[in-house]
Parts: C-alpha cells; structure tokens; sequence
C-alpha cells in the first residue's frame, strides 16, 4: 500500500524520539488527526526489528507508549545514517511505500555532531531535492553553539535546502499558552490599549524546573541554562509579549515584528546572574571542575517605543523549588491611586504556562462588608490540563503543522540569528558563578 504521509526519524533510538516524538505521533493517529495513511520510518544503526525496537522505547521513558497504535504505523530500519552508501537502500525502500503526491518529513532527531554529515547525505541520495515543498526537513536545537556556529549550519542547511523546506523547532512554540499570547494581547481591547511602557511597569519570564538534568550530562554540560533555554525559548516569549502588531496575521509579517524585539534588547550588565546547583559536579559524566550554568538571571530592556525603559526580568534554572513557568505583567498604579490614602496594590496579570494553561489578573476591590476596606481579587481561567502532560502536547502541534504546511510556530533563520548575538553579548559580560542549594537563596540574591 502507497502511504501519503511519510515520516523518517533519525537518532530514533533517542531520548526525543522515545518521550516525545512517539507519543505526540500515537496520539494524532489514534485520534484521527493525521488522516493520512501515516507510514513512520525509524532509522537507527542497532540491531532491532521493529518489535525490538518500541519494546526498547518503552524502557527509555517512564510513560507508557501506546504500542498497540505505534506497531500499526511505525517501522524500524537499520542503517548508518552517517554512511551515504546506506542512503540507497532507504531511498529504494521510501520510493516502494510512497506515491508522488506523498509527504514526506525527514526528522532529525539527532546532536550537532553528526548534524552536517547527516543533512548532506539526505540531499546527496535526493532524498530531499531542492524547492520540492513536499519534502522537508526538521531540525532540533541546540541550532549551533554561537553565533559564528549558527551561521555556518545555516549556510550549510541552504547550500542543500531552499528555506521553505526546513522547520527549526522550539517546542516552546508549541505550548497552549504561548500560542494564546498573541490572542490575549491582540483580540481583547483591555489588553491592546495597555500594553505599553505608560502602563506596565515591569514583566517577568521565569521558566523554573524542578528537575536537574537527568541522564543529558553530554549535551547540557557544552550548552548551560543561557543556551539550553534563552537563546530559545525564552527569547521566543520574550518576543511574543514585547512585538508590535503584524501589518497581517500570517507567519512572515509575525516574525519580522519578533525579530525587530530581538535586535532592540540591551542587556543591563550588572543584573546578571549565573548559578549552578550543588551536586551538579558529581552528576554522572560531569566534569568535577565543570563551570557551567544551570540558573541564570538577567534585566533587559526592549529598545522600542511602546517598551522604552520597562525592565523584563528573565530567569530560568535547574533544581528550582517547582516546575512552573510563567509571564507576569505589573502595571502601574493608576493616578488616582496615588493620591488615594488606601494601601493599594497594582495590577498584575500572570500568564502561567508551564504546568497548566491559566491567565490569572489581579485587581483591587472593596472588600464586602461596612467599612470601607479593600482587598486583591483574582480574575482568571485555567484551560483544561491534558492527560498526557505538557511536551508532547507542544510536539504534536508541531508535527501536525509540519503535515499541514504552517510555518508560523517554527524559528525563521534571521530570529535565531538575532538571539545568538544576544546571547553571545551576555556571555561577555562579567560574572561569577553562584552555588545554590535552593531557590529562596537566589531569590535573595536578585532583590
Ligand atoms: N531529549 C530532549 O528532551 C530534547 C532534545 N533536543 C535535541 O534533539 C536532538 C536529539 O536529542 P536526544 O534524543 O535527547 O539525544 P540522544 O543522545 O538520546 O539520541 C541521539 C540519537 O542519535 C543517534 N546517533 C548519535 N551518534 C550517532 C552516529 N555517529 N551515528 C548514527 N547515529 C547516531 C543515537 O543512536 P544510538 O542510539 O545508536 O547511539 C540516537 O538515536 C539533540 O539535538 C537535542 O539537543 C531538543 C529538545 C529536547
Ligand atoms: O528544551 C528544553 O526544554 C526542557 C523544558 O521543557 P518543558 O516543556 O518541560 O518546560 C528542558 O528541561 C531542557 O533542558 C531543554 O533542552
């Protein structure tokens, strides 16, 4: 039978592939999302049937695959995927199971090191061939290491690619309430009139985990918290909450208003803060005089008209009191406040992202009652939480606007650009690193 959806892991044997590329794929089949007569081709160079091969995925990840639906769609391959003379029994092999009207997504599931190796043989076996739109490549972060790095993989990503064929994903993106934001912000007036330095104050994106870094000392111990989460997905939201409006509501006009927020950031040095958790050293595989970060904490400020001369505060870490992520906007006391003899709060609307959706915006109000006392209220809504938890969530919105085309949710080029030399400008700014053992005394440090 001739499939019209075709996707091909590399680095299936992963952690990605196990947690959330299976999951997010056996859902959208067993819900009948992707209606596609899916084909899911698993490359790996160990010596696994296809039986094999989900009975070892089930042993990396504590959730339970669904591999009754998996077995129905997925399939193993054995090759070398860094071996162009392997590329010809996969091509012989995806030409059998595919019409010419199929799609097919390659996923590269897989490090940096392997990455150009990997992305030359797929066009080299044409695979992929140039400005084909139904045949398209999808690439993991960390997307280089530096600015200098970024640009070469780009370069050598467009030497065998046009742009329209690649998706860089930052899950992130993904995420029910990052989605929500431009909503919020732009399809409610109370919102949209007062998103601006005349009434907010300050913001915050903090994204704290409770976790340490698992079984990841290889990748995380040559990225950190700056690379591993801000160059990405903080710098994202970041963009999301400071952009003016797009000319149009489409994926091109979106982006050129996020990149002009990542090219207006000015750091303030002497906010920044890099912190490391006690026992990181003795975490397996890392070095014992390892200097890397797993906290880190800065100010910024958006160069722009409507933000000139707000703070953001930008923290995210590792081994922090719980998982919670969130966006807080503090606005100003109003003029009557001022002059009001009333122990008054300002407005706060917090944005919670990470572990439920929910928008939570406090007012005051007259507390009940004869005297003339007043009180915070709290407006808000949670949206409904999913079964299966927050990442493959993210990821099967991904992969289905992959299936479907839509370019909106995935990094454009000159975006990761901009947040490199951001990035790359923090690092040179002094600092020293701090050896935490809980949140309250990073807290303490920052006020
Ligand atoms: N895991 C996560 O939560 C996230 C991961 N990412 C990114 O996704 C990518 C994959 O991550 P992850 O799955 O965690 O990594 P893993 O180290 O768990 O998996 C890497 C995969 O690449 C394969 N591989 C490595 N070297 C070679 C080689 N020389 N030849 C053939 N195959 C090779 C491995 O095969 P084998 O099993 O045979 O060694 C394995 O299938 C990375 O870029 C990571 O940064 C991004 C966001 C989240
Ligand atoms: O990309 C990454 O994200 C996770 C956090 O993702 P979340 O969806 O659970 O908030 C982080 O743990 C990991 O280090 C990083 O690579």
């Amino acid at each position: 039978m001739k499939n019209d959806l075709i996707v091909t892991i590399f680095g299936s044997t992963g952690d990605l592939t196990a947690r959330k590329l299976l999951p997010a794929l056996a859902k959208l089949y067993k819900q009948k999302t992707i209606t596609q007569n899916v084909k899911v081709i698993c490359l790996g160079r160990r010596d696994y049937d296809t039986e094999t091969y989900l009975n070892e995925m089930q042993k990396l990840t504590s959730k339970s695959l669904d591999l009754p639906h998996l077995s129905k769609f997925v399939e193993y391959f054995k090759m070398q995927i860094t071996d162009l003379t392997d590329y010809q029994k996969l091509n012989t092999y995806i030409r059998s199971i595919s019409n010419e009207h199929s799609k097919h997504i390659y996923y590269l599931a897989i490090g940096p090191e392997i990455l150009a190796d990997v992305a030359k043989n797929i066009s080299e076996s044409k695979l992929i061939e140039f400005n084909n739109t139904n045949q398209v490549l999808v690439f993991e972060k960390p997307f280089g290491h530096n600015l200098e790095s970024a640009v070469k993989v780009n370069q050598m990503l467009w030497n065998y690619f046009d742009e329209k064929q690649i998706y860089r994903i930052d899950h992130y993106l993904g995420k029910e309430m990052i989605q929500n934001l431009m909503t919020l912000r732009f399809a409610n007036r109370i919102f949209e009139d007062t998103w601006d330095s005349k009434s907010i104050e300050s913001v915050k994106i903090f994204v704290k985990e409770e976790e340490g870094i698992l079984n990841r000392a290889g990748y995380y111990d040559t990225s950190g918290a700056l690379k591993d989460m801000v160059q990405s997905h903080l710098l994202q939201i970041l963009s999301l909450v400071a952009m003016d409006p797009p000319n149009l509501y489409e994926s091109d006009y979106i982006k050129d208003e996020k990149v002009k927020v990542i090219r207006s950031l000015n750091i303030d040095k002497k906010s920044v803060l890099f912190g490391q958790y006690k026992g990181y050293l003795e975490e397996l595989n890392i070095p014992k005089d390892s200097k890397t970060e797993t906290f880190v904490y800065f100010r910024v400020f958006v160069n722009t008209p409507r933000f000139r001369g707000v703070p953001f505060e930008i923290l995210t870490g590792k081994k922090l009191s719980q998982k919670e992520s969130y966006v807080e906007i503090s606005y100003h006391k109003t003029s009557e406040q001022e002059k009001w003899n009333l122990p008054l709060h300002s407005n706060k609307l917090r944005i919670l992202i990470n572990p439920k959706g929910a928008v939570d915006l406090s007012i005051n109000s007259k507390m009940p009652g004869l005297k003339d006392n007043l009180e915070v209220v709290h407006l808000n809504f949670t949206t409904t939480p999913s079964v299966e938890g927050n990442i493959p969530e993210a990821y099967e919105k991904l992969l289905l606007d992959i299936v479907e085309g839509s370019r909106t949710l995935f990094t454009r080029w000159d975006e990761i650009e901009a947040s490199w030399h951001f990035i790359d400008e923090i690092k040179k700014c002094p600092h020293s690193l701090f050896v935490y053992e809980s949140e309250h005394e990073l807290m303490e440090k920052i006020n």
